[in-house]
């Protein structure tokens, strides 16, 4: 998307607005028209009151670009007066990919709006254009939009806001390919490269991956089993690791891998295109490990590429659970280049069993596990992205009993589908 083409408010007709009032409530759609809509009472809960604008941040470089949408949202709330909401909005091109742009929606009831006053500010500082529009309502009800733009033609010329229907499917979802899932190396591999100038770490990590990538070992000869232990946060996916690591004489491997420990803090506090690539890697590096390991001996894995697309999958997609794309999905593909283990075990207890667990741990959380706490909603997203991945999909495991109850029958699972022994019978 090049945004100059997009700074001239007529290019902006072609697409859909969505406004998301809360993530319980369907979106409201709306599009840009030169005719007024004789319906447009539908828009009144969005348009009902207050002073009206949305920004967007656009940019060339998806990096910047994806760096100034975080900014923005920071100094949209950092500069919220008392009474403006912050909704988070979008424009895209119904069912075309990589069309969806994120931007923010205010309703502002002040008088001079700090917001819009910070959003001014930024605008100056550059160094991405951001695209602003204002909304005005007419004495007939009608409701006009602008563009606040650098061409005296372009900030007079007017559009009228008119519903639009629903897309057939949630737009969220039209970005997630290389966005926010990764499904090559290279395409993860990539990101981390154009982000090498302005974050330092990027190089270190990527060293990393190509070292790990000449020591792999891609041979298909035999191998021992390789068996990937999945789950939020809390369900005892380390206590179970290490039990089978003994039970089975296993070598125990992680996703993130042990060698990006030092740059995890980092990427986390990094947006999700830069964020979800550094994991992505991360995949790549474990898998490297696996391809070795499992040559002699069995391999268990805590967390693989299941967390990293289910996590990512549930943050992108907004709003209500129904939102995720149905299973078959392309979404939910397996990355063709990526080793696929033997077995996905997705462990699974009541969110009251792993609340306990997580407060007698007392351990602190990524920000995304901070957000299942208070993320209800986030939560069973996350839960459900993980079951509607295939090829291999997740076999589900009540891991609410005891330790050594689940342990026995995670074996029982293991061995009726491989003849392994366990440790003590070898
Ligand atoms: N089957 C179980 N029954 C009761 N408590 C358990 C069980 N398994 C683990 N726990 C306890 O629950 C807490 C979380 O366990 P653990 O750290 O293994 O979870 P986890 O899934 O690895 O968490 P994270 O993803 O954050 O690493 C620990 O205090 C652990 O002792
Ligand atoms: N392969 C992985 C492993 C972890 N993540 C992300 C998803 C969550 O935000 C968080 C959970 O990890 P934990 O705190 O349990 O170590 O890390 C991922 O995306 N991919």
């Amino acid at each position: 998307m090049a945004s100059r083409s997009l700074s001239r408010l007529a290019q902006w007709c072609s697409r859909v607005f969505m406004v998301e009032i809360n993530q319980k409530t369907e979106p409201i759609y709306f599009s840009l028209s030169s005719k007024p809509s004789a319906h447009n009472t539908e828009l009144g809960a969005l348009f009902g009151n207050g002073k009206l604008f949305s920004v967007y941040a656009l940019c060339d470089d998806r990096i910047q670009s994806a760096r100034s949408h975080a900014q923005l949202k920071n100094t949209l709330a950092e500069n919220l007066p008392p009474g403006c909401e912050l909704l988070d909005s979008a424009a895209f091109l119904p069912d075309i990919k990589s069309s969806l742009i994120k931007g923010f929606f205010l309703q502002d009831n002040s008088a001079l709006s700090s917001a819009e006053r910070a959003v001014t500010q930024l605008q100056e500082k550059g160094p991405v254009g951001l695209c602003v529009f204002t909304y005005t309502r007419e004495e007939n009800g009608q409701y006009l939009c602008s563009a606040v733009a650098e061409e005296p033609a372009e900030r007079e010329r007017k559009y009228y806001v008119i519903p639009a229907p629903a897309p057939q499917r949630h737009p969220s979802a039209l970005n997630i390919r290389n966005s926010d899932v990764f499904y090559q190396m290279e395409d993860a591999y990539k990101v981390l490269q154009e982000c090498c100038d302005i974050i330092p770490e990027s190089k270190a990590v990527l060293e990393l991956v190509t070292e790990q990538q000449l020591q792999s070992n891609n041979s298909h000869d035999k191998r021992f089993p390789v068996v990937v232990i999945e789950g939020l946060d809390a369900t005892g996916k380390t206590t179970l690791t290490c039990s089978l690591q003994k039970a089975l004489g296993a070598v125990l491997l992680k996703s993130p891998p042990h060698c990006l420990a030092r740059f995890r803090q980092h990427f986390d506090a990094e947006p999700p295109l830069i964020r979800r690539a550094f994991y992505a890697l991360g995949n790549y590096i474990t898998a490297a490990q696996i391809a070795r390991e499992s040559s002699h001996a069995p391999v268990i894995v805590d967390r693989y590429w299941h967390s990293t697309a289910a996590y990512a999958i549930a943050t992108a997609v907004s709003g209500r659970e129904e939102n995720l794309p149905a299973v078959g999905s392309e979404i939910y593909e397996w990355p063709s280049d990526l080793l696929r283990p033997s077995l996905v075990l997705l462990l699974s207890v009541s969110p009251e069993e792993r609340l306990r667990r997580l407060t007698h741990r007392g351990l602190d959380k990524t920000e995304e596990e901070s957000q299942l706490e208070i993320n209800h909603l986030f939560r069973h997203k996350v839960d459900e992205a993980y079951k509607k991945i295939q090829n291999p999909a997740c076999i589900v495991v009540d891991a609410s009993p005891s330790p050594e109850h689940v342990l026995q029958q995670v074996l029982y699972l293991i061995r009726s589908k491989y003849n392994l022994q366990t440790q003590d019978h070898q």
